[in-house]
Formats: C-alpha cells, sequence, structure tokens
C-alpha cells in the first residue's frame, strides 16, 4: 500500500513541470507569415461562401476534402495544386474545402501531428511545426483553395484561426466546454462531430453552447492570459461520422439528427463524414458513402449541406518509417488516392446538375 503524502513530503519531481524550449508568440508568427489585404479578403469570401451555404441562399454541396493529416507540406502543396484546379471545374456545384490539418487527436497514444512532431521522429520541434502549419495554411489560402482544420489544442487557435474557412471540433472533444467556448469566437463555421460512441446528442449540446457568447481563459496573441469576449458562433452544424464501427450516414440515421436539431430548435444542417465509422475505416467504401448522401440529397433532403472526403495523392496508408516512407500516402487513417478523388467529385458535380 503506498503511504499518503503530505503537501510539504511531495517530492520536487513530481510538482515541477518540465520545461522544454520556448515558442514563438502567435504574433511572431503572424508577423512572419503575414496575410496581406487581398488575402485577408479572400479568406473573408471564402468563410461567407461556406455561410451561404448553411443559411440556404447557395444550394451548393460544401465538400471538406483533404488528406487525414498533413506530414508532408511538399506533398500536402501538390495536393492543394490537384485540388485548385477540380474546384475551378466543379465550382457551379461543389464549395471544395481543403482539410488541412496538422493536429491529430489519439485514441490513446500515437504521432500527434505537424504542428507537434514536424520532422516525425519524436523530436516534437514545436517551433518549427507551428512554423510550417502556418505557412502551408497561407499558401494553401493563397492558391483560391478555402482552408479547413480541426482546431484541437485552443492554445493553437491564435496562430492559425486569420487563415481558416471552416473548423472542425472532433469526436473525442465535441463534450468539451473548452472547446464550444472556443467555437464561440471563431469567425469560421464550425463542425461538431457526434461522438466516437455514435452519440449525436453531445454536438447538438454543442452547437446551442457555441451560439452563446462566453468568456473564457485564453491567450492573445502575445501570449499573455486575459479573459476573451466571444460574440457567440451561429454558423455551425453537426458532422455524422458514425460510431463505434456503425454508420450514421444512411436516411434514417439522417433523419433522426434533423429531427431531434428541429426539436431543439435549431437549423436542420448537417455534414456526412464519408470517413471514419461511416466507412468503417475502409477507405475505398467513402464512394458508396458519399453516392448514398448524394442519393438523399437528391430526393430532397437539403439539411445535407456537405460532405468530408479523407483524400490524398495516393490511396491507403503506411506505417510511420522515418526514412521508408512513400510519396503522398496517409501516415494516419487511409484515404482515397487522387485519381479516384477527382472522378468521384466530378460525377457528383454532374449528377447534381
Ligand atoms: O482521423 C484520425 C483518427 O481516426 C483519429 O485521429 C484517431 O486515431 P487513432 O485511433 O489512430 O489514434
Ligand atoms: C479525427 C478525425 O475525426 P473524428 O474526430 O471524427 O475521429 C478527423 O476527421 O481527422
Amino acid at each position: 500500500m503506498t503511504a499518503q503524502l503530505s503537501m510539504t513530503e511531495t517530492p520536487a519531481a513530481e510538482t515541477a513541470p518540465t520545461r522544454g524550449d520556448s515558442l514563438p508568440t502567435p504574433q511572431a508568427l503572424r508577423q512572419r507569415f503575414p496575410v496581406d489585404v487581398a488575402l485577408r479578403e479572400c479568406i473573408q469570401a471564402h468563410r461567407e461562401a461556406v455561410r451561404d451555404i448553411l443559411d440556404g441562399r447557395d444550394d451548393r454541396l460544401l465538400v471538406v476534402v483533404g488528406p487525414c493529416s498533413i506530414h508532408d507540406p511538399q506533398a500536402a502543396r501538390e495536393y492543394a495544386e490537384h485540388l485548385s484546379v477540380l474546384a475551378r471545374q466543379v465550382e457551379d456545384r461543389l464549395l471544395l474545402v481543403m482539410r488541412v490539418y496538422v493536429e491529430k487527436p489519439r485514441t490513446t497514444v500515437g504521432w500527434k501531428g505537424l504542428a507537434y512532431d514536424p520532422h516525425l521522429d519524436g523530436s516534437n520541434d514545436m517551433a518549427h511545426g507551428l512554423a510550417a502549419s502556418r505557412e502551408l495554411m497561407r499558401d494553401i489560402a493563397a492558391l483560391g483553395l478555402p482552408v479547413a482544420t480541426e482546431l484541437l489544442q485552443p492554445m493553437l487557435a491564435p496562430y492559425l484561426e486569420d487563415l481558416l474557412a471552416w473548423t472542425a471540433i472532433g469526436a473525442r472533444t465535441t463534450e468539451s466546454q473548452i472547446h464550444r467556448e472556443l467555437a464561440s469566437g471563431l469567425e469560421a463555421a464550425v463542425g461538431f462531430k457526434n461522438a466516437t460512441d455514435g452519440d449525436v446528442g453531445v454536438a447538438i449540446d454543442a452547437i446551442r453552447a457555441a451560439a452563446h457568447g462566453h468568456r473564457h481563459f485564453a491567450l492573445d496573441l502575445d501570449g499573455r492570459a486575459f479573459m476573451r469576449e466571444t460574440p457567440g458562433n451561429p454558423y455551425t452544424h453537426v458532422v455524422l461520422r458514425g460510431g463505434h464501427g456503425e454508420p450514421n450516414y444512411q436516411a434514417e440515421a439522417v433523419c433522426a439528427c434533423r429531427r431531434a436539431l428541429e426539436k431543439a430548435g435549431l437549423e436542420p444542417r448537417l455534414m456526412v463524414d464519408c470517413s471514419h465509422a461511416n466507412s468503417r475505416k475502409d477507405h475505398r467504401r467513402q464512394s458508396e458513402v458519399l453516392l448514398d448522401v448524394l442519393g438523399q440529397r437528391l430526393a430532397g433532403d437539403r439539411s445535407l449541406i456537405g460532405v468530408m472526403l479523407e483524400s490524398y495523392l495516393h490511396g491507403g496508408k503506411q506505417p510511420l518509417q522515418p526514412g521508408a516512407l512513400r510519396h503522398g500516402v496517409s501516415i494516419t487513417d487511409a484515404c482515397l488516392g487522387w485519381e479516384r478523388t477527382e472522378h468521384l467529385l466530378l460525377t457528383v458535380a454532374e449528377r447534381l446538375r
């Protein structure tokens, strides 16, 4: 049995946190990778376009598409080049927004993303990771592509939020008050995933919480703690991602979600994530999910405002073995390859015409 320690007996090693390297402030990185007036207007236009879809003023389908995670900024740039060409080809029916996910929530432990460990070797060079993340997002926005990410660590928001057109709060954090507060102050629209066990109620609660103004603990652009006052974010929606291996993209589940939103007095608008439990983690099944959702939409369900796809230059995934990585293949969840993605989105756009 372990004896209880009194406060004075607590060993120093247990109380003193380990200090690592200091990090640049959000302001320093914003100065290093600035957003000029033209780009600010472009990002503003991207946000407006997403809001118009959420408000039903624009009947295009919102498509959040891109790698499960970014581990190689060069490959992500290549992907963005392809996507920006496709975005123009389908822009009459689809609004393509690129997933630029630089943080990954893990079920237990694992690589946590470009912002944390950009060299993929456990060195956790976060100063470089933050810079690489901001620079990449800025370059992608400058290509004319709206940028989406999942905000996981609230301290990262001030480094990136001025670049975002759409943000996810993930299945593991939708129930977190801290993430709902964060969402309430974002200018980008926010999709709240249902929980990993499939519970959609927590995402509906999150929408209500984020619509409210909050006062919460935050860091300002100079890295100082302050009390942040948020106006509340009316541009939020549910993202159905399935749960515990069971999908929830079929008409019955979509209808149940729509009814639950209406019952709560909320706008019935939702996105389907074609990956994760909806594809039963088999990337090839994302096409099947997307085509089913398209069928529901064509049958008249206008609450389905968008879809999410995990897609990269090449299909599948690979283990993280530094030095032996294949170019453009995911090191987290398996993705559709570019050719299949392009064919699928051209088909969807055509059918929506
Ligand atoms: O989208 C990515 C993963 O599903 C999520 O980050 C959890 O990953 P893990 O279960 O491999 O840790
Ligand atoms: C982690 C993700 O999804 P979820 O939160 O649904 O697991 C993701 O989209 O990368």
